[in-house]
This record gives structure tokens, C-alpha cells and sequence, in this order.
């Protein structure tokens, strides 16, 4: 039988999904508590000093700080979390993840990628891209608010992430439709006030009362 990975909330909120530890640095003091820093296509040992100070930055505000691909470095330095998409489950060793201690959190496209990441038994599912978006280069056509709810009848149990082209206007439907947590990038990145964007997310995706400090 499959050993689950450790329970993250079941609500994470809104989880920015950035590219430095200066990023990382501004949100965390903003008042963010999950992050993720992604940055892509760099060798391990160069994305390493910033994967270090990423996760003592994590714990400093007591966040969720999930590494996005450099699974190694998150054992190393003893992050919240990994994030992982379908490609990396081919090569990550997921029980050296599971044997640190870390969450795992996985990225879902379609029915037979939620089969495939269910029985992994991740910490939470993300599901996108629910919108088109200019950050990521996408082989499949956005999955829009009805997939999105139908995959969540399927994801009761577990907390969930939708991703992809959310912005503040779109924020209130995708939240309607259910899922624990929005990812954004381009959100906060491109904001022309990341701050006000900020505390506008955060008021939507984290009602008071509403977050769970697991
Ligand atoms: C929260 C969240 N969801 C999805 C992704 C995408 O992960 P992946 O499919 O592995 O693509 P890259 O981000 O590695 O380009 C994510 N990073 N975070
Ligand atoms: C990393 C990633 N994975 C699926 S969509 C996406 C990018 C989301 O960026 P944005 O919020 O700017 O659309
Ligand atoms: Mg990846």
C-alpha cells in the first residue's frame, strides 16, 4: 500500500508562485504563508544558494515554502514542500521525499494525470491551467471553470490548487468553483501595485477566520 505524504491545509490560501528569494523576501513580509519558488532551467548548483535562502526565509515566517523541481536541494535544506509536475514524477525519487518529511504537491492536466497523481498520494493536487497564460508555454488548451469543478467532486479529501491565468478580476469564480488554494504568478509579478494585489488575493483566497496553520 502507498504511503501517503504528510497532510498540508486543506485551504492554503493564495499561494504565489515566484522566480527569486527577493520575491519570496517581499510576499512572506506582505503577509503570504504558502509560496513557491520556481525558478526554471538552472543548474542545480546554481539554483542551490537560492534554494537555501528560500527555505531559512520559509521558516523565519513560519510559511509553506514549496520548491518547484529542485527536489534534491528541498531535502537538502529542509523545505515545507516540493512541487512536481508529470515529467519530474518520472525521474524525482518520491521516497526520499516522503522519507524527509516534506509535502508533496503535484500538477494535474486532465482525468488520467489525476488518476496517475491520486495514486501517488501527494499532499495536494493542483489543477490548471484553468485559463490561458503567458508564463508557461501549455501543450493543452486551458481546462476552464467546469472542468475545474468537475475535477474537484473528485478531489474531496485532499487539498487542492487551481493555476493559470488567474488574475484579481478572475480570482472570486475560480474560488466559487471550490478549490483550496489559487496560484498565481503574473498576478503579483506584473502588477503595476504588486502590494495592493497582494492584499487584494490574500483578502479574497483567505477570508478571515478561514486559514488553517497546518
Ligand atoms: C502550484 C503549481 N501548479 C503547477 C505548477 C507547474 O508545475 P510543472 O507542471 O512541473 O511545470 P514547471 O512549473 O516546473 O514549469 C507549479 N509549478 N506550481
Ligand atoms: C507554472 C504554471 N503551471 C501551470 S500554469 C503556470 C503559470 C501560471 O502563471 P500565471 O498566473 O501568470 O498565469
Ligand atoms: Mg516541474
Amino acid at each position: 500500500m502507498t504511503t501517503p505524504f504528510p497532510a498540508t491545509a486543506k485551504k492554503l490560501g493564495l499561494y504565489p508562485v515566484v522566480d527569486s528569494v527577493e520575491w519570496i523576501a517581499r510576499l512572506l513580509d506582505a503577509g503570504v504563508r504558502t509560496i513557491q519558488l520556481r525558478i526554471k532551467d538552472l543548474p542545480e548548483s546554481e539554483a542551490e544558494p537560492a534554494v537555501a535562502e528560500a527555505v531559512a526565509l520559509g521558516k523565519r515566517y513560519q510559511a509553506r515554502l514549496f520548491i518547484n523541481d529542485y527536489w534534491r536541494l528541498a531535502i537538502k535544506y529542509g523545505a515545507y514542500g516540493v512541487h512536481l509536475g508529470q515529467e519530474d514524477l518520472d525521474t524525482a525519487d518520491l521516497v526520499a521525499i516522503r522519507q524527509a518529511g516534506l509535502r508533496l504537491g503535484l500538477s494535474t492536466h486532465d482525468d488520467a494525470e489525476l488518476d496517475r497523481a491520486l495514486a501517488v498520494k501527494p499532499s495536494y493536487i493542483a489543477l490548471g491551467h484553468i485559463f490561458p497564460t503567458q508564463t508557461k508555454a501549455m501543450p493543452s488548451a486551458p481546462q476552464g471553470l467546469a472542468e475545474l469543478r468537475r475535477h474537484l467532486t473528485r478531489l474531496k479529501d485532499i487539498s487542492t490548487v487551481a493555476i493559470g491565468g488567474i488574475s484579481i478580476e478572475r480570482a472570486p469564480e475560480v474560488l466559487a468553483c471550490g478549490p483550496g488554494s489559487i496560484a498565481v504568478v503574473s498576478a503579483i509579478t506584473q502588477a503595476e501595485n504588486w502590494r495592493e494585489a497582494t492584499q487584494i488575493l490574500l483578502a479574497l483566497a483567505e477570508p478571515p477566520g478561514e486559514n488553517s496553520a497546518e
